[in-house]
């Protein structure tokens, strides 16, 4: 059984050695609590994946959630699909984060079956996809390998399927970066986050999420392939995109 999801203190003490951030253990007990307080539209974000289930989501086809951490968008994805025959493959490289999703799914009643992976999405299969969802992670994958993945994604998936990328995205001026950086860590303080544990987080994934810029992601998504692309949701410096083959 996992641990209840706790409130975030990670970094309330000051540490003098900072390691780069890790989805390990310590992250995974209070996961829930940190995207939650860290990521501004995460919660509307997760709920509108239900709009793009519904609406996308063909019989017989699988769904994938990479990077699902503890099954947030599975779930939503799972409670809305109206579809026969249709698997969820739920995939993350962090056995902490698996262990839990695991028993999140458990509890849920929904019919559509989930299979679970603990693999580096770079190596999980993708075929007869309907929608891809790829919350907040690709952030996390070396920049020179965004590429190769997003034309595997294309590949694997049918036509009229879409894929949801959620990212932090970096803004195209210096001003403007300043400014909505000012917003997400005013948005952080305003949910309890002190300046020290602001700014230590903030170095702890310096060098492990490379944000980049929408107009990077769109054009990205294009190349690969993808019919429409747009922008359908953003929060200071948080965006998400829909593409569809
Ligand atoms: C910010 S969290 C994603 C949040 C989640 N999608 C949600 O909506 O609640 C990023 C997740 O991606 C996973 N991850 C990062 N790089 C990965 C990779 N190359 N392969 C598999 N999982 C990865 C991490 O372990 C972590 O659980
Ligand atoms: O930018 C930040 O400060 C964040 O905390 C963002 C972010 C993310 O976007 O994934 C980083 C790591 C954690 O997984 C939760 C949130």
């Amino acid at each position: 059984m996992s641990d209840k999801p706790s409130q975030d203190t990670l970094f309330a003490k000051p540490q003098p050695h900072l390691v780069d951030f890790a989805f390990d253990e310590q992250v995974a007990s209070v996961f829930p609590d940190m995207i939650r307080r860290s990521v501004p539209g995460y919660e509307t974000v997760i709920a509108m994946l239900g709009v793009f289930a519904s609406k996308l989501v063909t019989q017989g086809s699988r769904v994938y959630d990479l990077g699902c951490s503890q099954g947030a968008a599975t779930l939503a994805l799972r409670r809305h699909i109206q579809q026969p025959d249709v698997t969820i493959v739920a995939v993350d490289n962090a056995e902490p984060m698996i262990e839990r999703c695991r028993s999140n799914i458990a509890s849920d009643l929904s019919p559509s079956p989930v299979q679970l992976r603990c693999e580096d999405i770079q190596s999980t299969p993708i075929e007869n996809a309907s929608l891809i969802a790829l919350n907040y992670t690709l952030q996390f994958v070396p920049l020179d390998q965004r590429e190769d993945l997003l034309a595997r994604l294309y590949c694997g998936m049918n036509p009229g399927g879409g894929l949801i990328l959620s990212e932090k995205v970096r803004l195209p001026a210096a001003v403007q970066q300043e400014c909505f950086t000012d917003w997400h860590h005013e948005f952080k303080r305003l949910n309890g986050y002190s300046d020290l544990e602001i700014s230590q987080k903030r170095q702890a994934i310096e060098n492990v999420l490379i944000p980049e810029s929408a107009q990077d992601h769109i054009q990205r998504l294009q190349r690969a392939g993808f019919q429409q692309v747009y922008c359908w949701f953003q929060c200071f410096n948080f965006a998400s995109f829909i593409a569809i083959k």
